[in-house]
């Protein structure tokens, strides 16, 4: 059972201090959302905790600090799906989602059938059945991010971070893709999302994290993160929260003139 925490987790970028201060403490079976405006430091926490950035305080998987583990060993305990990433390389589907499969194979090793059937398991899961055959630079940008989803299923982590997994996700993809998140956390797995839907966060989030220039604002269950005061203080709008049963939905109703 993965468990991931931060203490007094900052960033700084050059000049700017881009996070201070996080503390939290983030267990298998979660699916928790990271919140907050554009800017407010989200994707930074996403690649300080894969240890892509250099950070203060501590960040540790299962009490090891994450900057102390080897690059392979980390990969295999997080898989980090990032924000819009670019391709390169004509690489089929197929061979694309195989790639997730590296942070397993030794320097010479080939795939195996272990492999093979975590490659078709999460092809499947990911719904990108039908592309595996087209080369994945020529997919459009939410075909790609599926494909991309599904790159990081076949790494078959205790923990997924993925970064902004709805951009360019159809109505009907967004829901499978939360399905998709909410049932690896069911199954025991540590999942951390950003999002900017907030509905679809409160909808599906066991817990949120609200982050707004660098800091955390609130940390909780969505009815207690997304209050409207919270909502005017990061955000700078006026919205309403309706509870549909036990779910807000978020409508924001227009910027709010201090
Ligand atoms: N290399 C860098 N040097 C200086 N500042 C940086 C660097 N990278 C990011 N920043 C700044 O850090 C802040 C946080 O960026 P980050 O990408 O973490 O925000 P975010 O919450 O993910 O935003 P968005 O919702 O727009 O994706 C931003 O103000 C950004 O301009």
């Amino acid at each position: 059972m993965v468990m991931l925490t931060l203490r007094g987790v900052g960033v700084t970028l050059g000049r700017r201090t881009v996070l201070r201060d996080i503390d939290a403490s983030l267990t298998a079976g979660m699916l928790v959302g990271v919140v907050g405006p554009n800017g407010a430091g989200k994707s930074t926490l996403a690649r300080a905790i894969m240890a892509l950035v250099p950070s203060r305080g501590e960040i540790a998987l299962d009490g090891r600090t994450v900057s102390t583990l080897r690059r392979p060993d980390l990969a295999r305990q997080i898989a980090y799906l990032p924000q819009g990433q670019t391709l390169h390389w004509p690489l089929t589907v197929e061979r694309l989602v195989g790639l997730g499969r590296l942070p397993h194979l030794g320097p010479m090793s080939r795939l195996g059938d272990a492999d093979a059937a975590a490659i078709e398991t999460a092809i499947l899961r990911a719904d990108v059945a039908d592309l595996r055959h087209r080369v994945a630079t020529q997919l459009s940008g939410g075909e790609r991010a599926r494909v991309m989803l599904a790159r990081a299923l076949a790494i078959e982590a205790p923990a997924l971070i993925a970064d902004e997994p709805l951009a360019s996700l159809d109505p009907g993809h967004q829901i499978d893709v939360m399905d998709l998140l909410r049932d690896q956390a069911r199954q025991g797995a540590l999942v951390i999302a950003v999002l900017h839907d907030l509905t679809m966060a409160a909808r599906y989030c066991d817990r949120l994290i609200l982050i707004d220039e660098g800091r955390l604002i609130a940390d909780g269950s969505p009815q207690q993160v997304l209050t409207p005061d919270h909502l005017a203080m990061v955000y700078g709008i006026d919205a309403r929260v309706d509870m549909e049963g036990a779910w807000p939905s978020i409508i924001p109703m227009g910027r709010r003139h201090l």
